[in-house]
Protein backbone atom coordinates (compact mmCIF):
# COMPACT_ATOMS: atom_id res chain seq x y z
CA UNK A 1 0.00 0.00 0.00
CA UNK A 2 1.32 3.32 -0.94
CA UNK A 3 1.75 5.47 2.29
CA UNK A 4 -1.80 7.22 3.47
CA UNK A 5 -1.50 10.92 2.47
CA UNK A 6 -3.04 13.02 5.61
CA UNK A 7 -6.27 15.36 5.07
CA UNK A 8 -4.88 17.96 5.80
CA UNK A 9 -4.66 18.54 1.42
CA UNK A 10 -8.41 19.53 1.91
CA UNK A 11 -7.46 22.71 2.65
CA UNK A 12 -4.02 22.87 1.05
CA UNK A 13 -6.15 25.72 -1.11
CA UNK A 14 -8.60 27.28 -0.04
CA UNK A 15 -10.97 26.85 -2.55
CA UNK A 16 -13.65 29.36 -3.58
CA UNK A 17 -15.67 28.83 -6.36
CA UNK A 18 -16.08 31.27 -9.21
CA UNK A 19 -18.86 31.95 -11.65
CA UNK A 20 -17.66 30.78 -14.87
CA UNK A 21 -17.35 34.16 -16.31
CA UNK A 22 -15.44 35.01 -13.81
CA UNK A 23 -13.02 32.39 -14.37
CA UNK A 24 -12.85 32.17 -18.09
CA UNK A 25 -12.23 36.97 -17.55
CA UNK A 26 -8.96 35.90 -15.20
CA UNK A 27 -8.16 33.53 -18.25
CA UNK A 28 -9.00 35.59 -20.96
CA UNK A 29 -7.17 38.77 -18.76
CA UNK A 30 -3.95 36.94 -19.57
CA UNK A 31 -3.88 35.78 -22.76
CA UNK A 32 -1.80 37.17 -25.57
CA UNK A 33 -2.15 37.29 -28.98
CA UNK A 34 -0.24 35.21 -31.16
CA UNK A 35 2.08 36.83 -33.69
CA UNK A 36 1.18 36.12 -37.82
CA UNK A 37 2.65 34.42 -40.18
CA UNK A 38 2.14 34.92 -43.87
CA UNK A 39 0.24 32.10 -45.80
CA UNK A 40 -0.83 31.72 -49.48
CA UNK A 41 -4.74 31.79 -49.71
CA UNK A 42 -4.70 27.68 -50.40
CA UNK A 43 -3.17 27.03 -47.14
CA UNK A 44 -5.40 29.81 -45.11
CA UNK A 45 -8.80 27.36 -44.58
CA UNK A 46 -9.59 27.37 -40.93
CA UNK A 47 -6.71 29.84 -39.98
CA UNK A 48 -7.83 33.16 -38.36
CA UNK A 49 -7.29 36.42 -39.72
CA UNK A 50 -4.04 38.15 -38.86
CA UNK A 51 -4.22 41.67 -40.44
CA UNK A 52 -6.59 44.14 -40.83
CA UNK A 53 -7.16 43.91 -44.69
CA UNK A 54 -9.28 46.96 -46.93
CA UNK A 55 -10.79 46.54 -50.15
CA UNK A 56 -8.23 47.74 -53.29
CA UNK A 57 -10.95 48.49 -55.52
CA UNK A 58 -14.34 48.30 -55.95
CA UNK A 59 -16.26 44.65 -56.57
CA UNK A 60 -17.74 44.12 -58.84
CA UNK A 61 -14.90 46.38 -60.09
CA UNK A 62 -17.37 47.30 -63.68
CA UNK A 63 -20.75 46.90 -63.93
CA UNK A 64 -21.83 43.92 -64.61
CA UNK A 65 -24.83 42.46 -66.58
CA UNK A 66 -26.35 39.44 -64.39
CA UNK A 67 -28.16 37.97 -67.44
CA UNK A 68 -27.37 36.94 -70.99
CA UNK A 69 -29.03 39.10 -73.50
CA UNK A 70 -29.37 42.74 -74.02
CA UNK A 71 -27.84 46.02 -72.71
CA UNK A 72 -30.54 48.98 -72.94
CA UNK A 73 -31.46 52.27 -72.28
CA UNK A 74 -34.71 51.82 -70.34
CA UNK A 75 -35.69 55.01 -71.22
CA UNK A 76 -36.00 54.08 -74.59
CA UNK A 77 -38.33 51.11 -73.41
CA UNK A 78 -40.89 52.98 -71.96
CA UNK A 79 -43.79 52.38 -74.44
CA UNK A 80 -42.64 49.20 -75.34
CA UNK A 81 -45.70 46.34 -75.36
CA UNK A 82 -46.08 43.28 -76.74
CA UNK A 83 -48.34 44.84 -79.08
CA UNK A 84 -45.96 47.57 -80.05
CA UNK A 85 -42.48 46.04 -79.33
CA UNK A 86 -39.51 48.86 -79.74
CA UNK A 87 -36.86 47.65 -82.06
CA UNK A 88 -33.68 48.53 -81.60
CA UNK A 89 -30.22 48.27 -83.33
CA UNK A 90 -27.61 45.69 -81.72
CA UNK A 91 -24.08 47.45 -82.03
CA UNK A 92 -21.72 44.32 -81.08
CA UNK A 93 -21.90 40.98 -78.73
CA UNK A 94 -20.40 41.50 -75.61
CA UNK A 95 -18.47 38.19 -74.00
CA UNK A 96 -17.56 38.26 -70.28
CA UNK A 97 -13.89 39.39 -70.43
CA UNK A 98 -14.47 41.54 -73.37
CA UNK A 99 -14.41 45.61 -72.66
CA UNK A 100 -17.49 47.01 -75.46
CA UNK A 101 -16.54 49.11 -77.91
CA UNK A 102 -19.80 51.28 -78.32
CA UNK A 103 -21.76 52.91 -75.90
CA UNK A 104 -25.43 52.99 -76.26
CA UNK A 105 -27.05 55.92 -77.49
CA UNK A 106 -30.87 56.07 -78.18
CA UNK A 107 -32.22 53.42 -79.74
CA UNK A 108 -29.41 51.09 -79.88
CA UNK A 109 -28.21 47.68 -77.81
CA UNK A 110 -25.31 45.59 -77.15
CA UNK A 111 -26.03 41.68 -76.49
CA UNK A 112 -24.10 40.86 -73.91
CA UNK A 113 -23.66 37.60 -71.99
CA UNK A 114 -23.94 37.29 -68.19
CA UNK A 115 -20.88 38.73 -66.51
CA UNK A 116 -20.07 41.18 -69.19
CA UNK A 117 -18.96 44.84 -68.83
CA UNK A 118 -22.54 46.86 -69.92
CA UNK A 119 -21.99 49.70 -72.05
CA UNK A 120 -21.13 52.97 -71.86
CA UNK A 121 -25.27 54.42 -71.69
CA UNK A 122 -27.13 51.34 -71.01
CA UNK A 123 -28.49 50.62 -67.76
CA UNK A 124 -30.83 47.69 -68.23
CA UNK A 125 -29.94 44.10 -69.22
CA UNK A 126 -33.29 42.14 -71.04
CA UNK A 127 -32.67 38.81 -70.69
CA UNK A 128 -33.00 36.86 -74.07
CA UNK A 129 -36.16 35.30 -73.56
CA UNK A 130 -37.85 38.43 -73.45
CA UNK A 131 -36.24 39.15 -76.78
CA UNK A 132 -36.58 38.38 -80.75
CA UNK A 133 -33.31 38.65 -82.26
CA UNK A 134 -33.99 39.91 -86.17
CA UNK A 135 -31.62 41.67 -89.23
CA UNK A 136 -32.65 44.98 -91.28
CA UNK A 137 -32.32 44.17 -95.20
CA UNK A 138 -28.90 45.19 -94.74
CA UNK A 139 -27.81 42.85 -92.32
CA UNK A 140 -27.22 44.99 -89.40
CA UNK A 141 -28.45 42.89 -86.39
CA UNK A 142 -31.88 44.39 -84.86
CA UNK A 143 -34.09 42.69 -81.30
CA UNK A 144 -37.51 43.52 -80.69
CA UNK A 145 -38.43 43.82 -77.29
CA UNK A 146 -42.20 43.65 -76.48
CA UNK A 147 -42.19 45.24 -72.54
CA UNK A 148 -40.84 47.94 -70.72
CA UNK A 149 -38.06 47.19 -67.58
CA UNK A 150 -36.62 49.59 -64.87
CA UNK A 151 -33.52 50.91 -65.33
CA UNK A 152 -31.14 49.11 -63.23
CA UNK A 153 -32.66 45.77 -63.69
CA UNK A 154 -30.38 42.80 -64.46
CA UNK A 155 -27.23 45.50 -63.98
CA UNK A 156 -24.89 44.71 -60.76
CA UNK A 157 -23.59 48.17 -60.05
CA UNK A 158 -20.04 49.09 -59.58
CA UNK A 159 -19.39 48.45 -55.93
CA UNK A 160 -22.60 47.00 -54.84
CA UNK A 161 -20.70 44.29 -52.91
CA UNK A 162 -17.63 46.23 -52.03
CA UNK A 163 -16.86 49.50 -51.32
CA UNK A 164 -13.43 50.61 -52.32
CA UNK A 165 -11.21 51.06 -48.95
CA UNK A 166 -14.05 48.94 -47.08
CA UNK A 167 -12.76 46.90 -44.24
CA UNK A 168 -13.01 43.20 -45.51
CA UNK A 169 -12.96 41.45 -42.65
CA UNK A 170 -12.89 41.42 -38.35
CA UNK A 171 -9.12 40.63 -37.19
CA UNK A 172 -9.84 36.84 -35.61
CA UNK A 173 -12.19 36.07 -38.40
CA UNK A 174 -12.16 32.13 -39.63
CA UNK A 175 -10.95 31.97 -42.83
CA UNK A 176 -13.87 29.31 -44.61
CA UNK A 177 -15.36 29.00 -48.10
CA UNK A 178 -16.95 32.87 -48.04
CA UNK A 179 -13.71 34.50 -46.68
CA UNK A 180 -11.70 33.00 -49.17
CA UNK A 181 -13.67 33.95 -52.04
CA UNK A 182 -13.62 37.51 -50.89
CA UNK A 183 -10.02 38.05 -50.15
CA UNK A 184 -9.59 36.05 -53.78
CA UNK A 185 -11.44 38.28 -55.22
CA UNK A 186 -9.76 41.09 -53.78
CA UNK A 187 -6.18 39.82 -55.31
CA UNK A 188 -4.95 38.84 -51.55
CA UNK A 189 -3.20 36.05 -52.46
CA UNK A 190 -1.35 35.57 -49.37
CA UNK A 191 -2.62 36.86 -46.32
CA UNK A 192 -1.30 37.26 -42.69
CA UNK A 193 -2.77 34.33 -40.27
CA UNK A 194 -2.37 34.08 -36.29
CA UNK A 195 -0.11 31.51 -35.89
CA UNK A 196 -1.13 28.22 -34.37
CA UNK A 197 -1.12 28.08 -30.69
CA UNK A 198 0.89 25.10 -29.74
CA UNK A 199 -0.64 23.50 -26.94
CA UNK A 200 0.94 21.09 -24.40
CA UNK A 201 -1.46 18.33 -23.62
CA UNK A 202 -0.27 16.38 -20.51
CA UNK A 203 -2.86 13.73 -19.30
CA UNK A 204 -2.15 12.65 -15.28
CA UNK A 205 -2.63 9.23 -13.46
CA UNK A 206 -1.47 5.82 -12.82
CA UNK A 207 -3.97 4.15 -13.70
CA UNK A 208 -3.41 5.14 -17.46
CA UNK A 209 -2.15 2.79 -20.59
CA UNK A 210 -1.36 3.95 -23.91
CA UNK A 211 -3.74 3.74 -26.58
CA UNK A 212 -1.99 0.62 -28.19
CA UNK A 213 -1.69 -1.17 -24.72
CA UNK A 214 -3.24 -4.15 -23.65
CA UNK A 215 -5.69 -3.95 -20.94
CA UNK A 216 -4.49 -4.67 -17.55
CA UNK A 217 -6.14 -4.77 -13.90
CA UNK A 218 -6.86 -1.89 -12.82
CA UNK A 219 -5.68 0.49 -15.84
CA UNK A 220 -7.70 1.91 -18.37
CA UNK A 221 -6.46 3.42 -21.56
CA UNK A 222 -5.96 7.48 -21.84
CA UNK A 223 -8.88 8.91 -23.60
CA UNK A 224 -8.48 12.25 -22.90
CA UNK A 225 -5.35 13.37 -24.64
CA UNK A 226 -6.82 11.81 -28.15
CA UNK A 227 -10.55 13.97 -27.17
CA UNK A 228 -8.16 17.28 -25.86
CA UNK A 229 -5.93 17.06 -28.99
CA UNK A 230 -8.89 16.80 -31.35
CA UNK A 231 -10.36 20.05 -29.45
CA UNK A 232 -7.49 21.51 -29.83
CA UNK A 233 -7.10 21.17 -33.96
CA UNK A 234 -10.91 22.39 -34.01
CA UNK A 235 -10.04 25.81 -31.87
CA UNK A 236 -7.24 25.88 -34.60
CA UNK A 237 -3.99 25.05 -32.33
CA UNK A 238 -1.58 22.48 -32.96
CA UNK A 239 -1.60 20.27 -30.19
CA UNK A 240 1.67 18.87 -28.45
CA UNK A 241 1.33 15.45 -26.77
CA UNK A 242 3.27 15.11 -23.60
CA UNK A 243 2.07 11.95 -23.15
CA UNK A 244 1.26 10.67 -19.25
CA UNK A 245 2.59 11.17 -16.10
CA UNK A 246 2.11 8.47 -12.82
CA UNK A 247 1.14 10.19 -9.85
CA UNK A 248 4.15 11.82 -9.11
CA UNK A 249 4.19 16.06 -8.45
CA UNK A 250 7.87 16.39 -8.97
CA UNK A 251 7.69 13.94 -12.59
CA UNK A 252 4.83 16.30 -13.83
CA UNK A 253 6.35 19.78 -12.50
CA UNK A 254 9.51 18.63 -14.18
CA UNK A 255 7.90 17.79 -17.30
CA UNK A 256 5.67 20.89 -17.65
CA UNK A 257 8.79 23.14 -16.78
CA UNK A 258 10.63 21.12 -19.66
CA UNK A 259 8.59 21.86 -22.17
CA UNK A 260 6.96 25.33 -21.38
CA UNK A 261 9.21 26.92 -23.86
CA UNK A 262 8.03 25.02 -26.77
CA UNK A 263 4.35 26.10 -26.32
CA UNK A 264 2.22 28.43 -25.77
CA UNK A 265 -0.14 27.31 -23.23
CA UNK A 266 -0.40 24.23 -21.01
CA UNK A 267 -3.62 21.83 -20.66
CA UNK A 268 -2.95 18.83 -18.49
CA UNK A 269 -6.09 16.25 -17.21
CA UNK A 270 -6.73 15.00 -13.90
CA UNK A 271 -5.08 15.48 -10.66
CA UNK A 272 -7.09 18.54 -9.66
CA UNK A 273 -9.62 17.20 -7.13
CA UNK A 274 -8.97 16.06 -3.49
CA UNK A 275 -8.02 12.64 -3.86
CA UNK A 276 -4.12 11.14 -2.27
CA UNK A 277 -3.16 11.00 -5.39
CA UNK A 278 -4.25 14.33 -6.90
CA UNK A 279 -0.85 15.72 -7.68
CA UNK A 280 -2.33 19.24 -9.66
CA UNK A 281 -2.74 20.76 -6.01
CA UNK A 282 1.48 20.22 -5.72
CA UNK A 283 2.68 20.89 -8.57
CA UNK A 284 0.84 23.99 -8.55
CA UNK A 285 2.37 25.03 -5.58
CA UNK A 286 5.57 26.05 -6.87
CA UNK A 287 6.17 29.22 -5.80
CA UNK A 288 7.16 30.14 -9.72
CA UNK A 289 3.87 29.74 -10.36
CA UNK A 290 0.46 31.90 -9.65
CA UNK A 291 -2.86 30.23 -9.29
CA UNK A 292 -5.80 31.81 -11.02
CA UNK A 293 -8.51 30.06 -9.69
CA UNK A 294 -8.88 26.43 -8.28
CA UNK A 295 -12.91 25.70 -8.19
CA UNK A 296 -15.60 26.71 -10.14
CA UNK A 297 -19.22 26.72 -9.69
CA UNK A 298 -20.57 24.32 -12.70
CA UNK A 299 -20.93 20.32 -12.79
CA UNK A 300 -19.38 19.28 -14.61
CA UNK A 301 -15.91 20.32 -13.83
CA UNK A 302 -15.75 22.02 -10.39
CA UNK A 303 -12.29 21.69 -9.53
CA UNK A 304 -11.10 23.14 -12.80
CA UNK A 305 -7.87 24.60 -12.04
CA UNK A 306 -5.73 27.69 -14.19
CA UNK A 307 -2.48 29.02 -13.15
CA UNK A 308 0.13 30.74 -14.69
CA UNK A 309 4.04 29.90 -15.07
CA UNK A 310 6.39 32.30 -16.89
CA UNK A 311 3.63 34.17 -18.22
CA UNK A 312 2.18 31.01 -20.12
CA UNK A 313 -1.50 29.56 -18.90
CA UNK A 314 -1.36 25.95 -17.50
CA UNK A 315 -5.14 24.91 -17.38
CA UNK A 316 -5.74 21.85 -15.34
CA UNK A 317 -8.85 19.81 -16.39
CA UNK A 318 -10.10 17.35 -14.47
CA UNK A 319 -9.26 13.53 -15.22
CA UNK A 320 -13.25 12.41 -15.83
CA UNK A 321 -13.64 12.65 -19.65
CA UNK A 322 -17.06 14.75 -19.15
CA UNK A 323 -15.80 17.67 -16.86
CA UNK A 324 -12.45 17.18 -19.61
CA UNK A 325 -14.55 18.14 -22.17
CA UNK A 326 -16.93 21.00 -20.88
CA UNK A 327 -13.91 22.71 -18.91
CA UNK A 328 -11.77 22.90 -22.17
CA UNK A 329 -14.55 24.19 -23.99
CA UNK A 330 -15.52 26.62 -21.07
CA UNK A 331 -11.90 27.56 -20.48
CA UNK A 332 -9.22 26.50 -23.12
CA UNK A 333 -11.38 27.16 -26.16
CA UNK A 334 -11.74 30.76 -25.43
CA UNK A 335 -8.31 31.21 -24.48
CA UNK A 336 -7.09 29.43 -28.17
CA UNK A 337 -9.22 31.60 -29.87
CA UNK A 338 -8.43 34.96 -27.81
CA UNK A 339 -4.61 34.12 -28.96
CA UNK A 340 -5.62 33.85 -32.33
CA UNK A 341 -7.01 37.36 -32.51
CA UNK A 342 -11.05 35.91 -32.39
CA UNK A 343 -13.42 39.17 -31.20
CA UNK A 344 -15.39 37.10 -29.34
CA UNK A 345 -14.03 34.19 -27.68
CA UNK A 346 -16.41 32.36 -25.72
CA UNK A 347 -19.01 30.44 -26.78
CA UNK A 348 -22.18 31.49 -28.53
CA UNK A 349 -25.60 31.04 -26.73
CA UNK A 350 -29.21 30.61 -27.97
CA UNK A 351 -32.54 29.68 -27.01
CA UNK A 352 -33.99 25.99 -27.88
CA UNK A 353 -36.55 23.50 -26.49
CA UNK A 354 -35.04 21.05 -23.95
CA UNK A 355 -35.61 17.62 -25.58
CA UNK A 356 -35.65 14.99 -22.36
CA UNK A 357 -37.30 15.67 -18.31
CA UNK A 358 -34.07 16.63 -16.53
CA UNK A 359 -35.26 15.41 -13.26
CA UNK A 360 -31.82 16.48 -11.08
CA UNK A 361 -31.51 19.20 -8.62
CA UNK A 362 -28.19 21.00 -8.57
CA UNK A 363 -26.50 23.17 -6.60
CA UNK A 364 -24.20 24.16 -9.71
CA UNK A 365 -25.12 25.51 -12.47
CA UNK A 366 -25.02 22.10 -15.16
CA UNK A 367 -23.66 21.82 -18.47
CA UNK A 368 -25.41 18.76 -20.41
CA UNK A 369 -23.83 17.42 -23.49
CA UNK A 370 -26.31 17.20 -26.19
CA UNK A 371 -27.01 17.56 -29.73
CA UNK A 372 -29.12 20.05 -31.87
CA UNK A 373 -31.84 18.75 -33.55
CA UNK A 374 -34.47 20.81 -36.26
CA UNK A 375 -37.95 19.42 -35.16
CA UNK A 376 -40.81 21.01 -37.49
CA UNK A 377 -38.68 24.25 -37.57
CA UNK A 378 -37.85 24.69 -34.17
CA UNK A 379 -34.66 24.02 -32.26
CA UNK A 380 -34.16 21.18 -29.72
CA UNK A 381 -31.46 20.16 -27.92
CA UNK A 382 -31.28 16.63 -26.54
CA UNK A 383 -29.17 15.10 -24.23
CA UNK A 384 -26.52 12.53 -25.21
CA UNK A 385 -27.14 10.74 -21.89
CA UNK A 386 -26.50 10.83 -18.90
CA UNK A 387 -24.30 14.02 -17.56
CA UNK A 388 -22.31 12.32 -15.24
CA UNK A 389 -18.88 13.48 -15.79
CA UNK A 390 -17.21 10.63 -15.46
CA UNK A 391 -18.92 9.59 -18.68
CA UNK A 392 -16.82 9.41 -22.07
CA UNK A 393 -19.38 7.86 -24.18
CA UNK A 394 -22.04 10.79 -23.79
CA UNK A 395 -19.33 13.00 -25.82
CA UNK A 396 -19.82 11.06 -29.00
CA UNK A 397 -22.22 13.45 -30.75
CA UNK A 398 -22.32 16.21 -28.44
CA UNK A 399 -22.53 19.87 -30.46
CA UNK A 400 -23.83 21.96 -27.73
CA UNK A 401 -23.99 21.85 -23.57
CA UNK A 402 -27.56 22.65 -22.37
CA UNK A 403 -27.18 25.06 -19.43
CA UNK A 404 -29.21 24.24 -16.62
CA UNK A 405 -29.23 26.74 -13.74
CA UNK A 406 -29.27 25.96 -10.50
CA UNK A 407 -32.76 25.00 -9.51
CA UNK A 408 -34.55 23.77 -6.45
CA UNK A 409 -36.12 21.21 -8.87
CA UNK A 410 -36.23 19.48 -12.20
CA UNK A 411 -36.97 20.61 -15.67
CA UNK A 412 -39.13 19.18 -17.79
CA UNK A 413 -39.34 18.23 -21.62
CA UNK A 414 -40.39 21.07 -23.88
CA UNK A 415 -39.01 23.98 -21.72
CA UNK A 416 -36.99 26.76 -23.26
CA UNK A 417 -33.29 26.32 -21.90
CA UNK A 418 -30.45 28.03 -23.08
CA UNK A 419 -27.51 26.21 -24.51
CA UNK A 420 -24.12 27.03 -25.96
CA UNK A 421 -22.49 25.91 -28.73
CA UNK A 422 -18.83 26.06 -30.17
N1 LIG B 1 -13.97 13.58 -2.15
C1 LIG B 1 -14.15 14.15 -3.32
N2 LIG B 1 -13.97 13.42 -4.42
C2 LIG B 1 -14.15 13.97 -5.62
C3 LIG B 1 -14.56 15.32 -5.70
C4 LIG B 1 -14.75 16.06 -4.53
O1 LIG B 1 -15.11 17.26 -4.55
N3 LIG B 1 -14.50 15.44 -3.37
N4 LIG B 1 -14.80 15.86 -6.93
C5 LIG B 1 -15.22 14.92 -7.96
C6 LIG B 1 -15.26 15.63 -9.18
S1 LIG B 1 -16.51 16.73 -9.31
C7 LIG B 1 -14.41 15.37 -10.19
S2 LIG B 1 -14.68 16.08 -11.69
C8 LIG B 1 -13.30 14.46 -10.06
C9 LIG B 1 -12.02 15.13 -10.49
O2 LIG B 1 -11.06 14.20 -10.64
P1 LIG B 1 -9.56 14.54 -10.94
O3 LIG B 1 -9.44 15.71 -11.81
O4 LIG B 1 -8.82 14.56 -9.68
O5 LIG B 1 -9.11 13.35 -11.87
P2 LIG B 1 -8.52 11.95 -11.49
O6 LIG B 1 -8.77 11.66 -10.06
O7 LIG B 1 -7.16 11.88 -11.97
O8 LIG B 1 -9.42 11.04 -12.40
C10 LIG B 1 -10.81 11.05 -12.33
C11 LIG B 1 -11.36 9.96 -13.25
O9 LIG B 1 -10.99 10.24 -14.58
C12 LIG B 1 -10.24 9.16 -15.15
N5 LIG B 1 -9.19 9.72 -16.01
C13 LIG B 1 -8.17 10.48 -15.60
N6 LIG B 1 -7.37 10.78 -16.63
C14 LIG B 1 -7.89 10.19 -17.71
C15 LIG B 1 -7.51 10.11 -19.07
N7 LIG B 1 -6.41 10.76 -19.51
N8 LIG B 1 -8.27 9.41 -19.91
C16 LIG B 1 -9.39 8.79 -19.47
N9 LIG B 1 -9.81 8.83 -18.19
C17 LIG B 1 -9.07 9.50 -17.32
C18 LIG B 1 -9.64 8.49 -13.96
O10 LIG B 1 -9.24 7.19 -14.22
C19 LIG B 1 -10.78 8.62 -12.96
O11 LIG B 1 -11.75 7.62 -13.20
O12 LIG B 1 -13.10 14.07 -8.74
C20 LIG B 1 -14.29 13.70 -8.05
N10 LIG B 1 -13.95 13.25 -6.76
O1 LIG C 1 -17.23 18.73 -11.14
MO1 LIG C 1 -16.99 17.07 -11.44
O2 LIG C 1 -16.31 17.66 -12.87
O3 LIG C 1 -18.72 17.17 -11.66
O4 LIG C 1 -17.62 15.63 -11.92
MG1 LIG D 1 -8.81 12.67 -8.51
Amino acid sequence: MRPLVDNNRLDRFNRKALQAEEARKLILDRVKPLPSESVTLADAWGRKLGEVLVAPHPFPPFRRSGMDGYAVRAEDLTQATSASPVMLTVLESIASGEKPVFSIAKGQAARIMTGGMVPEGADAVVMLEMTVSSEAGNGQPLVRIGKSVPAGLNVAEIGCEIQEGERLLPLGQTIGPGEAALLASCGHSRVAVARRPRVAILSTGSELLEVEEQLKPAKIRNSNASMLAAMVRECGGEPLLLGKVPDDADEAQALLRRELQRCDITITSGGVSVGDYDIMVDVLADPDIELLFNKVAIRPGSPTTAAVLHDKLIVALSGNPGACFVGFHLFVAPALKAMQKEQRPALSSFQAFLGADYPKVNAYRRYIRARTDLREGSVWVIPTGDDKSSLMTTIVNADCLIEIPPLKEGLEKGRLVTAWKW
